[in-house]
Order: C-alpha cells, then structure tokens, then sequence
C-alpha cells in the first residue's frame, strides 16, 4: 500500500537545503509518528535521509521539493546502494580492548550488528597510554643503555606480543612499531628532554598498534578490514601538543577519504583514535587524555552517519562517578549540552570536547557498555522532554585553583571586569565558575589549560602579581567543583534540596554559580569535604522517594 507521508515545517527548499532550524515530523499514513527531530542547513538533509533510511523511508530533494517514500516504493537499485553506504561509528575504549580476549568480544559485538556497516575507532589496550607516558619520563633519566630495563616498555611488548600470539595474528603487525619505540626511547635518553611534541609521538605507538592487531584479527576470521592511522587521512588539528584542537579542514578531508576507499573496495575502517597531524609542525598530535570520543563523533559528523556509539566499561553515563559512589545509576536520556557540561566540569565517561561535532551534525550519540551490551545505555540528541527532568548527574572536578578578587577602586568604575579579564587571556589562563558583583569576581582556573599544561605555582604566584596591580587577591586551593547537571528551570527546587543536604553535613559552600548555563549549577567546596558531599547529594536526589522527582525525563 502507497504511503502518503507529511514533514511539518517545510514547504519548499532550495535544492539541498532547508531554512534554519527546521523541525521534520514525518508520519505515514497509517499515522504511526516519526520524529525525526531538527536539522539545520544543508548537512541537514544527509541527516534526514540517514534517519529515514533507519526507518525505511526515503528522502529525496528534487526540484525544491522535499519528498519522503516509503521504502517499498523505492525501485530495488536505488535501496541496494543505500544500504553499502557506512552507517555508523563504534568506538570502543582502552577497557574495551584491553586483551586478545576483550577483541575477540569486541569483534563479535560489530558482527552482532549485521545491518550496520561501522567506522571502528579503537583507543590503545588498557593503560597502554599511561605506560607509554611513564616510559618516556624514565627515559629522561635513565641513560641509553639501560632503557631495554625501562619495565613499562617490557609490559607494553609483552602485552601486545601476548594479544598477537593468542589472536592468532603475525607478530610483524607490531614489531616494527616496538622496535621504533625503543629507538624513540633511546633518543629520549640521549637528549635528556621530553617535549611535549615526543610526548605525542610516543603516545601514538598505543593507537597504532591496538588498530592493527584488530584490523589483522577482523581479517583472519574472515571481515574484510582496513586500518587508518588518523593522522594521514586527514586529521588535521592545532599544534597544541597533548591537547590539540580538529581543525574544520578534517571533515571534507576524512569524509572522502573514507568514503572513496569504501566505495572502490569497502572494507570496515578501523581507525586510530586520539591522534592527528599538526596543521604547521606536521608532527603526531594528540586531542587530550581520552581523546578517542572526539575522534568518534569528527568522524560521525564528517560522514553524516546515522549514529555515534561509544562503547565503554559502564552502562552508560551515571548519575555520578563510580568510582565515587558505587551505587550510581545509568541515565537514559541526555542533551548534548547536558553531556557537554557533564564532561567539561570532569566526568571521565567522555571527552570534554567531543559533543560538539556531534550536536553541530545533529547525530545522536549512544554510550553503551562492552561488557554488558545488553543495557540500554544512554543516548544524546539535541533534545529531549525536560518536563519531568530534575536532576541528571551530579559531577565532581577536583583540585581546583579559586581566586576572590576585590576591586580598590570605589564602586561604579566601570571596566573592572573587562580588565581582570584581560589578564587571564594575556596568560592563557581558562576560567571555569565565575561569581560577580561590581567590585568583586570570585572565580575558578582550570587546572589544565594552561597553554595546556598543568596550572603551575610559579605561573600563579604570576597571575596573582597581575591582578594585585587593580585589586586584593585571595587564591585559595584544594577546592573543589560539585557541578549538578540537570533541569536549571527548576533550580529552586534543585538549590532547595542541595543546601538542605549540605547544611546538615555541615558543608559551608564557597561559591555558587548556575551562569549562563542553562543545565548546570556549580557549588564549589573544600577538596576534603567533596566527596562525601557528592555521596550525601546522590543519595537525597536519586534514592529518596519524593514525588515528582523524575531524574531523568525521557527522550525526545
Ligand atoms: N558520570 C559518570 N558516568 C560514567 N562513568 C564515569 C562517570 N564519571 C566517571 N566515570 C568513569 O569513566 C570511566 C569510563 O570512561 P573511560 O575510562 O574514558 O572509558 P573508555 O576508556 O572505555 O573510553 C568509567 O569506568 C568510570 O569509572
Ligand atoms: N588512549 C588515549 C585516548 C583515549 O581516548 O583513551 P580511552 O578511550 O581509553 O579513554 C587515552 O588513554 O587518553
């Protein structure tokens, strides 16, 4: 039966293009709702047809006209080469393929998605990455002849000799790469210096080697596969070693790359996550620890694929961190800049930049456990129903620098602001939580960007000297940042509970932000009374029984 199908929201485009903003509500005519959600631009139709083709619809553009067809009207060519197309991305992170055991499961799971064909990005085995790091830092003072001793690069040979050998794959997929970085590590020594540059460069040998034994183990058991190292498809960021930005240039560049090699002779790409190549240096760069997220969702985005999965050691986002309280629970349902927000006030579950090519490709992200493949997970769109939504998560970030600074000028100089400022952007200083009045800023400093190092005293006691020019500084450390993500239309109700909870753990809160962020309220505290705040906070928000405390809304 022929399907007469509407998208609200359009009348007519210009071929390939929708006005702004536009919302798609498809619905067939037997009236069972399609939400498709919306889209912006001309990337926007990529995506439209991505979701229709999941639900089989098909869109077409022609002549200003938008049209959606339901599939078994489509003529059998046209479905065929659809269906070859790369539909999504599967990432799977160090935990995930820590072991030959573990890519042997991974393996299994892509093959449990028969109608998928993935993009793979892979993260280095287990703690590969922090070994590799130490490694170089003993390297430094070892001396050349005794870095065959260094223990972390006998554990990393023998972890990626031991994956090989039980894989049932050549050694040679990994030799050279060893050999290369125990001459790297004998460089190191020479010089007695490690930059940030060969901090990269010694980091990618984790990525490298973990995508080629798995593109070799895909092939052994019969899946045509095709390893990338993402710095020569097109990968190309900032020079800011160990925490480098994707310049835009990446999209068009990994997009035909991956696309021309699938269309002449499709393989499943199994890429290296975490790396790229500096737009002057040319050298490796790398995105910031646990950089394989944003890997995902550049590659997501640069395909307009239909979805982006991380897969990861939980079931999902969690209304907090594990490792804090064991009890947290899986969120279903997240916004991007709920996600956002979460991994920029220091959730680990994802990378801190990752969400925004996602949510400017409108894709939707789903974080799903390896381990348990069979949990819901969460996913991340645009949108979802906030009605119901209190609290999502609550977030801790440790370690925090907090400046008070106090104007010695008299009330009414206007400037004042703009000149504190200033300072910080003359320094390269990131500024997370702000609270203002007209004479006075309290704020908080991100302890890693610093020109993306580690905030040093020495740079401190600098910053201090700076502002002391045009105010009083108070600089009080070993704070910390509680960040409750969720639902800030309802912050009183939010700011009512969290104070009640704190007040009677005795917690004295320092500094209160909720800003322009319209999902977070963060409450800065002492370092050594966070986490039992953080614990107290949980329990009161999502194990208490009150009525109309919907956590976690559903999706849009
Ligand atoms: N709110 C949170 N939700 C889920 N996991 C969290 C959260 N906060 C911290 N984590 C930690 O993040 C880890 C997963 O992130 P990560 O180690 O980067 O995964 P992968 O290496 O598999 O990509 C979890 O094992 C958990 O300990
Ligand atoms: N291997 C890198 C990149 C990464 O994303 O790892 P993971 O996915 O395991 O967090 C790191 O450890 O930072």
């Amino acid at each position: 039966m022929a399907a007469s199908l509407q998208i609200s929201g359009v009348k007519t485009a210009p071929s390939h293009s929708f006005p702004k903003q536009t919302s798609f509500h498809c619905r067939s005519a037997f009236s069972s709702q399609l939400n498709v959600g919306s889209f912006r631009s001309t990337d926007s139709y990529r995506r439209l047809r991505h979701c229709c083709k999941s639900r089989e619809f098909k869109v077409s553009c022609e002549g200003g006209n938008v049209d959606v067809i339901e599939r078994n009207e489509v003529e059998k060519s046209t479905l065929g080469e659809a269906k070859n197309e790369l539909t999504c991305v599967m990432k799977f992170g160090g935990s995930s393929v820590a072991s030959a055991e573990r890519m042997r499961e991974v393996a299994d799971l892509i093959l449990s998605f028969p109608n998928e064909k993935p993009v793979v990005v892979l993260s280095a085995m287990g703690k590969t990455t922090n070994k590799l790091l130490l490694a170089g830092e003993k390297a430094v003072s070892c001396g050349v002849t005794k870095v065959d001793t260094i223990e972390e690069l006998g554990f990393i040979k023998e972890l990626h000799h031991r994956t090989v050998d039980e894989l049932g794959v050549e050694r040679w997929i990994v030799d050279g790469h060893l050999e290369e970085l125990e001459q790297l590590l004998k460089g190191i020594a020479m010089m007695k210096e490690l930059t940030l540059r060969t901090k990269d460069y010694i980091v990618s040998f984790g990525e490298c080697m973990s995508t080629r034994i798995f593109a070799a183990y895909l092939d052994k058991i019969g899946v045509k596969a095709r390893q990338y190292d993402a710095f020569e498809i097109g990968f190309i960021t900032t020079d800011d070693f160990t925490n480098a930005d994707i310049l835009e240039a990446t999209y068009t560049a990994v997009a035909k790359r991956l696309n021309d090699d699938w269309n002449s002779n499709p393989a499943i790409p199994i890429v290296t996550g975490f790396l790229g190549k500096g737009w002057r240096s040319c050298a490796i760069t790398t995105l910031g620890r646990g950089g394989s997220d944003l890997t995902a969702t550049t590659i997501g985005k640069a395909l307009g694929l239909r979805e982006i999965q991380v897969w990861k050691d939980v079931d999902g986002v969690l209304t907090c961190d594990p490792n804090i309280y064991s009890g947290a629970q899986p969120v279903p349902y997240l916004t991007f800049d709920e996600a956002a927000e979460l991994a920029y006030f220091g959730a680990q579950v994802l990378h801190p930049q990752s969400m925004r090519p996602a949510r400017e490709g409108d894709i939707p992200v789903r974080v799903k456990n390896s381990y348990n493949p069979n949990a819901p997970g969460t996913l991340i769109t645009g949108n979802r129903d906030m009605s119901k939504a209190v609290l999502t998560s609550i977030v801790l970030k440790r370690n925090v620098t907090m400046l008070d600074i106090v104007s010695t000028r008299m009330l009414g100089q206007f400037g004042f602001l703009a000149k504190v400022f200033s300072i910080f952007e003359d320094l390269g200083i990131s500024v997370d939580v702000v609270a203002t009045s007209e004479v006075s800023i309290s704020l908080t400093l991100d302890p890693s960007k610093l020109w993306s190092r580690e905030l040093i005293q020495q740079e401190l006691d600098h910053v201090v000297e700076e502002l002391e020019k045009i105010a009083v500084v108070n600089l009080l450390q070993h704070r910390s940042i509680i960040s409750l993500i969720g639902n800030v239309q309802r912050s009183s109700l939010i700011l009512e509970k969290a104070f009640n909870v704190l007040r009677t753990n005795g917690v004295n809160v320092q500094m209160i932000s909720q800003g322009a962020s319209k999902v977070n309220i963060s409450l800065v505290v002492n370092d050594n009374e966070a986490e039992e705040c953080v614990r107290a906070l949980h329990s009161s928000f999502f194990e208490s029984e009150l009525p109309g405390l919907d956590q976690c809304g559903s999706a849009y």
